[in-house]
């Protein structure tokens, strides 16, 4: 007969928070409290790696079938969800006073969060750039971490390892989509390069309509100058952005690549009203949602660790939260995604299309 506990396993979930020993009526509640805590964190990383796989999947496919955006849309929302749950589960944890934590503490030494394998493949598969990685003190890569204290590989190590061979991240398959975006017309590199061009020319339009109310609000003409002084480096950061010379070192082709991606983004979120730019525009922004969701996680753990035990050494052998705080501060993915918000204009300014009606979904008579 089918019954709950055969489903769920819970006889065998229950006999795993028995630590090192694996014998739980040795642990204080405390102790127990921080391995369960632990656990319910890896269930829930392991639910986001599922949704971020099937998303990075999807992405993969060129093309990408317009029909499961609305899917790749619902794995990212369950993403978002399950982080924003994550993240006030650390109430739990401060629970634990720190002189209850330092009771076991130090048998903890050198086991740390750093050799979270599902950690390091979510951070992995979204994209993150290893250049980012602040090292953690002891070890020299976040690789080594993952190594049993004898240098033997572990099923951690094998878990990220297989990871960063399993394909592209989402990020790499996300932008590539991006790229492919046709910018009212067709998706060439000229038709986003004349759009860059025309949104520019939409903050000029803009800009001159600041001035003009400045000059109606009687400010000073040092007031105005100054005013005028920031929109013009407004426009600079602008124009720098869209033709991707904010970045060093990037050959034709990829500063080419950048300016597709980036005229993408500023096209997809200003005429996100066009039913054909409507779920793409919801991916992007789901995808910013997904980032953020993960940089308060990185914040709020630092502020329950800061809680717990202060600001001393880590038992991985990083700063403790001085290194955690780095993390929340350094490690971001989407970049250009997050960039895009400085230089969106109002409506009224952004450039009339020529193909509007390629982007509506089309009646047939
Ligand atoms: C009393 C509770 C906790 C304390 C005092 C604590 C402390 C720390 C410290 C000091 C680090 C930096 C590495 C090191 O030197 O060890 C760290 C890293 C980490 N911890 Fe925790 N932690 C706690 C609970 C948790 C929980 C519940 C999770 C959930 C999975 C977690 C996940 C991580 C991860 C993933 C890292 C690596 C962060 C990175 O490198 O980006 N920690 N933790
Ligand atoms: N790094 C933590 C120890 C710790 O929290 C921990 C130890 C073993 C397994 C998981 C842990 N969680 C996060 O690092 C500390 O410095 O207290």
């Amino acid at each position: 007969m089918r019954n709950y506990w055969d489903y769920i396993k819970v006889e065998e979930l229950l006999s795993l928070q028995g630590g090192f020993d694996n014998d739980e009526s040795k642990l204080s509640n405390d102790e127990v409290v921080f391995i369960v805590v632990h656990q319910v964190y890896e269930l829930w990383f392991k639910l986001i790696l599922r949704e971020l796989e099937t998303a990075r999947d999807l992405f993969r496919q060129n093309p990408v079938p317009d029909m499961k955006l609305a899917n790749a849309a619902t794995s990212l929302r369950r993403v978002v969800a399950l982080f924003e749950q994550a993240v006030p589960h650390f109430r739990v944890m401060e629970t634990l006073t720190t002189r209850d934590y330092l009771d076991f503490r130090d048998r903890l030494i050198p086991a740390s969060g750093f050799q979270s394998a599902q950690m390091r493949e979510i951070e992995i598969l979204l994209g993150l750039d290893d250049n980012l990685r602040i090292p953690l003190g002891r070890e020299g890569s976040y690789m080594a971490a993952l190594r049993s204290s004898d240098g033997s590989a572990s099923p951690a190590l094998a878990r990220v390892e297989h990871r960063r061979e399993s394909g592209p991240s989402f990020k790499a398959v996300l932008y590539d989509w991006l790229s492919r975006t046709p910018i009212d017309g067709p998706a060439t590199q000229e038709s986003a390069e004349r759009f860059a061009r025309a949104f520019i020319a939409g903050h000029e339009k803009e800009i001159e309509n600041r001035i003009q109310l400045a000059k109606q609000n009687a400010l000073t003409p040092d007031d105005i100058a100054r005013l005028e002084q920031r929109y013009r480096a407004e426009i600079k950061f602008a124009e720098r952005f869209l033709q991707a010379e904010d970045e060093e070192g990037l050959d034709d082709e990829a500063r080419a690549f950048r300016r597709r991606l980036r005229a993408a983004i500023v096209f997809l979120e200003s005429y996100r009203e066009l039913p054909r730019l409507a779920w793409p525009r919801e991916v992007i922004d789901l995808v910013i949602a997904v980032e953020q969701q993960m940089i308060i996680w990185r914040q709020r753990h630092a502020r329950m660790v800061e809680r717990v035990i202060g600001r001393r050494t880590g038992t991985g052998g990083s700063a403790g939260v001085d290194y955690l705080d780095q993390t929340a501060l350094r490690y971001r993915i989407f970049n250009d995604l997050w960039a895009v918000r400085t230089i969106l204009l109002r409506k009224p300014s952004v450039p009339l299309l020529s193909h509007e009606d390629e982007y509506r979904f089309r009646v047939e008579d």
